[in-house]
């Protein structure tokens, strides 16, 4: 297989969707203008993403620190959710899409929880990619809440690693596999803390709005390279690929598993 391969592809693709202000900025635009393109830009990826065989892609839309934006922005990033929600609901059901709204709802408007509710349920029976919109989500909210859900299922139980996994935001899915941030920051902003344990970290110059399937190709064929050891030594990991030759699976584990 070339140095240019796409396999092993990740299962699991989460995208920190950075740069959309910039953007705008660049061409003298409101910001809001940068995230209506990058509506765009994440409609392009989920074709692009079921294209390629990812099984699920979640992107941050709205963290919990963004309430900090001046107030027209938020309002502007609001509205952008449910129009985008009632707008792209029709094209996600023709593909299969499966949409799931990670994030604390209390603090939404009433309309936009009833939009993020109808479009799940509209997508409720696809089988296609599963994608998660991280909207008002924030990776410290999703590890306190997991706890506090834990703790009120068995209060007296210890809250293990398992029982903690089991109430997080993404507990629906593999943990990613891969996570892409584009906009050229090299920081995780909050963003999945738990699930991204032994994520591959990828960093994109490409400000959102541009990013395309060139810049989604380029990310998967660097993941593709990557030696994934799970706190195994190299050697060991080499010796389960060539155990693959034998058809067994490369790390002995599924993708977003940790192989114990
Ligand atoms: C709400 C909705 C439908 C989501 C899809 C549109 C989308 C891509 C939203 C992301 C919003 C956001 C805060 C991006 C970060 O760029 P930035 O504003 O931080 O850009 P900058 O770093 O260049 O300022
Ligand atoms: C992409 C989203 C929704 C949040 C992270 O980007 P930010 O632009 O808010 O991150 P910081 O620069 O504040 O770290
Ligand atoms: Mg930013």
């Amino acid at each position: 297989m070339g140095s240019n391969a796409l396999a092993p592809l990740p299962h699991h693709v989460a995208i920190v969707m950075d740069g959309n202000g910039r953007w705008a900025q660049k061409r003298l635009l409101p910001r809001l203008a940068g995230h209506k393109k990058g509506v765009e830009a994440l409609r392009r990826c989920v074709q692009l993403c079921g294209e390629r065989g990812v099984r699920v892609l979640t992107v941050f839309a709205f963290s919990s620190e963004n309430w900090r934006r001046p107030p027209e922005e938020v309002s502007g990033l609001m509205g952008l959710m449910l129009s985008a929600l009632a707008r792209e609901v029709s094209g996600l059901k023709a593909h299969g899409v499966r949409l799931h709204c990670v994030g604390e709802r209390a603090p939404l408007a009433e309309k936009v929880r009833q939009g993020l509710e109808q479009a799940e349920r509209e997508t409720a029976g696809n089988d296609g990619l599963i994608l998660n919109v991280c909207f008002n989500y924030g990776g410290r909210w999703d590890i306190a809440q997991a706890a506090e859900r834990a703790r009120q299922q068995s209060p007296h139980a210890p809250i293990t690693e398992q029982a903690l996994a089991a109430h997080t935001a993404l507990a629906h899915v593999p943990d990613p596999d891969l996570l892409i941030r584009t906009g050229g920051e090299r920081r995780i902003s909050n963003f999945l803390l738990w699930q991204l344990a032994y994520a591959e970290l990828y960093f994109s110059d490409t400000l959102w709005p541009d990013f395309d399937a060139a810049d989604l190709d380029a990310a998967l064929r660097d993941y593709a390279q990557r030696q994934r050891r799970f706190g195994k030594t190299g050697e060991q990991v080499t010796g389960q690929v060539k155990r693959q030759d034998q058809g067994q699976d490369a790390r002995g584990a599924e993708p977003g598993e940790l192989p114990c």
